[in-house]
C-alpha cells in the first residue's frame, strides 16, 4: 500500500536531492552501498544494546537512500539490471541487520526469548516474502499480488515503534511496549502476505501449465491433420 501510495510523494520530495548528488558526480550504486552500510551500522551498533532511539535515528537517515538510488538511476536514464539486482540484494542485507539487531537485544539485555523468536520470525519471513516474488518472476509468472505487508510496511511499522520505544530511555512512560506490539504485527502481517503470495503463485502456475497443455494439444492436432 505504501509502495503504491507514498512512493509518488517521496519521489517528488527526493528528486532535487537526487539531482544534487548527480551534479556532484555520485553514482546510484554508491548511494545504494553507503545507504545499506549506514542502515547495517545503525542497526547492529545500537539495537543490540537497547538504544532504540539513536539506532532508529541513524537508520532513518540512511534508509531513504533506497528511494534516492532508483530516482538517480531514472534521472540519468541508467536504470540497469545490475542496479536492480544490487538494490534488491542489499535490501535483504539491511532488513537482516534491523531484525537481527532486535533479536540480539532480546537474546541479551532485553532477556525475552519469545520476542527474540518473534524478531527472528520477522527476519526470516520478510526474506521469504521477497523471495516468493523474485522466484515466481524468475520462472516466468507475473506474481500479480503485493500482499498485506510489503517491505515498506515492515520497515515503517518497526522503525516508528522502535524510535518511539527508544524514548523510554529519556523518561517517557508507556512507550516500551510499542516495539513488541510492532514486532507481533509485522510477524503476523508477513505470514498473511506469504500465504497471499504462495496462493497467487500456485494459481498462476496452474493457469500457465493449463495454457501450455492447451497449446500442446492444439499443436498435436495440427500435426495430425
Ligand atoms: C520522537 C520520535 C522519535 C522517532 C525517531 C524517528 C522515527 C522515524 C521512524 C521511521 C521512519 C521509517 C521510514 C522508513 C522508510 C522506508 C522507505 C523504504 O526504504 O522503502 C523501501 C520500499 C521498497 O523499495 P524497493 O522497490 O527498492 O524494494 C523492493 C522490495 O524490497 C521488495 O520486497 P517485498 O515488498 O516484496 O517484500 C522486493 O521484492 C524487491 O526486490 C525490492 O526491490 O520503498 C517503497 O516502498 C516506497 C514507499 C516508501 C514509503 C515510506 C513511507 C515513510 C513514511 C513515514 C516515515 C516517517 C514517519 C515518521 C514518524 C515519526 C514517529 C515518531
Ligand atoms: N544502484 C541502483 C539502484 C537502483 N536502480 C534502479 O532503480 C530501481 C529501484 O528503484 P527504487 O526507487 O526502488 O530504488 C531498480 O529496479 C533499478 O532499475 C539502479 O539502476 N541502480
Ligand atoms: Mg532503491
Ligand atoms: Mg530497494
Amino acid at each position: 500500500m505504501l509502495n503504491k501510495y507514498a512512493r509518488a510523494f517521496f519521489t517528488r520530495v527526493l528528486t532535487p536531492f537526487a539531482a544534487f548528488l548527480i551534479r556532484r558526480g555520485v553514482s546510484p550504486d554508491t548511494v545504494t552501498l553507503i545507504g545499506t552500510a549506514g542502515v547495517v551500522a545503525g542497526a547492529l551498533v545500537f539495537y543490540p544494546r537497547g538504544e532504540f532511539f539513536w539506532g532508529t535515528v541513524v537508520i532513518t537517515l540512511f534508509v531513504f537512500s533506497d528511494l534516492v538510488d532508483g530516482n538517480m538511476a531514472r534521472q540519468l536514464g541508467r536504470s540497469s539490471r545490475w542496479g536492480a539486482f544490487l538494490d534488491s540484494t542489499l535490501d535483504r542485507v539491511a532488513d537482516g541487520a534491523i531484525f537481527g539487531g532486535f533479536a540480539l537485544w532480546y537474546a541479551g539485555g532485553g532477556n525475552d526469548n519469545v520476542l527474540c523468536a518473534v524478531s527472528i520470525f520477522c527476519l526470516a519471513s520478510g526474506q521469504v516474502v521477497s523471495y516468493t516474488k523474485a522466484r515466481g518472476e524468475s520462472i516466468g509468472l507475473p506474481v500479480a499480488v503485493n500482499g498485506l505487508v510489503e517491505r515498506a510496511e515492515r520497515l515503517v511499522v518497526s522503525l516508528v515503534a522502535a524510535g518511539l520505544a527508544g524514548l523510554h530511555a529519556f523518561g517517557v512512560p508507556g512507550v516500551r511496549y510499542l516495539l513488541p506490539v510492532a514486532l507481533w504485527i509485522v510477524a503476523v502481517g508477513s505470514l498473511v502476505t506469504l500465504v497471499q503470495r504462495v496462493v497467487t503463485v500456485r494459481r498462476e502456475s496452474a493457469e500457465a501449465e493449463a495454457e501450455a497443455a492447451d497449446r500442446q494439444r492444439a499443436q498435436d492436432s495440427e500435426t495430425a491433420t
